[in-house]
């Protein structure tokens, strides 16, 4: 018997950071949007394992350190059971990208492993043991479109009228996540800048509801976009190539490096990557919907 979860990756339609925490974290006023770029986590009773396959997964640890081996740990302790499965992640989700999907094989095998092992878990337990294992965990399995406050974990689900398209540009190499979040505190120090205390923007809101993919596009923001810019300048040049050929939008996804561009249809999705990978500003082009529901067993 085995079980496969199917789950989407994530784009951060406003990201905004507040001060620094005693704790190391920031408090964020994050508004996730699942789009359709999908990691597939099939777990098969067995001595914990990992495999992962997939395009481009170098960077992805296949001992314990994967997030996916440590969601099959954590639920395993919770129920007083030994973690035994064996996983494997088919990977599609960019690694280290800004697009949570680490965070993703993480919600996926805790969902598989409570099936596989017939253990009832009730949602807000299950939503708990995701935020122990990270910030962006939970969202994964709730999917849709979501404002996460706290350090990102605390979710309400955002009324989104019909499809938005998008674009996204995925770079060679990856970012580290604390050293984006370092930087956005190094960069504020040297400018004196107070990091005030985020706001969800009603723009943002009032476009979602309304499906006004010109609007949602005028109020994306990411209070980290100028330390991912810092770290990689050459996402600059990404960012400018999307503007300059009529995307609705454009904004750093969460840490980066990946570059996301709002359409206005599908038909614009296809030119505006068709124009990006002309340009070379990228290592790859991927056009997706959102949102999407969130981590779902399909077997
Ligand atoms: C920035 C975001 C935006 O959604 O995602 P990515 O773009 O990396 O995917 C998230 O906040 C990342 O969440 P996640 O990747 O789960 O991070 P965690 O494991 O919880 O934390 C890793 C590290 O990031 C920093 N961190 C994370 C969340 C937060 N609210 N404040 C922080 O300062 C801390 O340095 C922390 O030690
Ligand atoms: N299942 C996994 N998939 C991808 N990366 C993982 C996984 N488990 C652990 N990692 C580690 O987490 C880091 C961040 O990966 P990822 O979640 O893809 O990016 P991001 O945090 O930018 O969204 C990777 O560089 C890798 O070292």
């Amino acid at each position: 018997m085995s079980v496969t979860v199917k789950v989407p990756a994530k784009v951060n339609l406003q990201l905004g950071v507040g001060p620094l925490r005693d704790d190391g974290y920031h408090d964020l006023v994050n508004v996730f949007h699942a789009v359709s770029l999908f990691d597939e986590v099939t777990v098969t009773p067995g001595p914990l394992a990992v495999t992962v396959a997939g395009a481009s997964v170098e960077g992805v640890p296949t001992g314990p350190d994967n997030l996916a081996a440590k969601a099959v740990v954590r639920l395993a302790g919770h129920l007083g059971r030994a973690p035994e499965a064996s996983v494997h992640i088919e990977k599609a989700i960019p690694v280290a990208g800004g697009m949570a999907g680490g965070s993703a094989d993480a919600a996926a095998a805790l969902l598989a492993c409570a099936r596989l092992w017939e253990a009832d878990v009730p949602l807000p337990v299950l939503m708990d043991l995701a935020a122990d294992l990270g910030s962006d965990v939970p969202f994964a399995l709730l999917g849709g479109t979501a404002v996460g406050l706290g350090r990102g974990e605390r979710l309400t689900p955002l009324s989104c009228e019909g499809e938005f398209h998008w674009v996204f540009a995925l770079a060679d190499g990856g970012l580290s996540t604390p050293a984006v979040f370092a930087e956005c505190d190094r960069l504020r120090a040297a400018f004196e800048a107070e990091a005030g205390w985020p706001h969800e923007s009603p723009d943002l809101l009032a476009a979602l509801a309304s499906g006004d993919a010109k609007a949602l596009g005028a109020a994306l923001t990411n209070d980290l976009q100028p330390a991912a810019l810092s770290l990689r300048p050459s996402l600059g040049r990404t960012l400018a190539a999307g503007r300059e050929f009529g995307a609705l939008g454009e904004l750093v996804s969460g840490s980066g490096p990946t570059c996301a561009f709002l359409a206005a249809d599908a038909e614009h999705a296809a030119e505006l990557a068709a124009a990006l990978a002309e340009a070379g500003v990228a290592r790859a082009l991927a056009a997706a919907t959102g949102p999407v529901p969130g981590a779902h067993v399909l077997s």
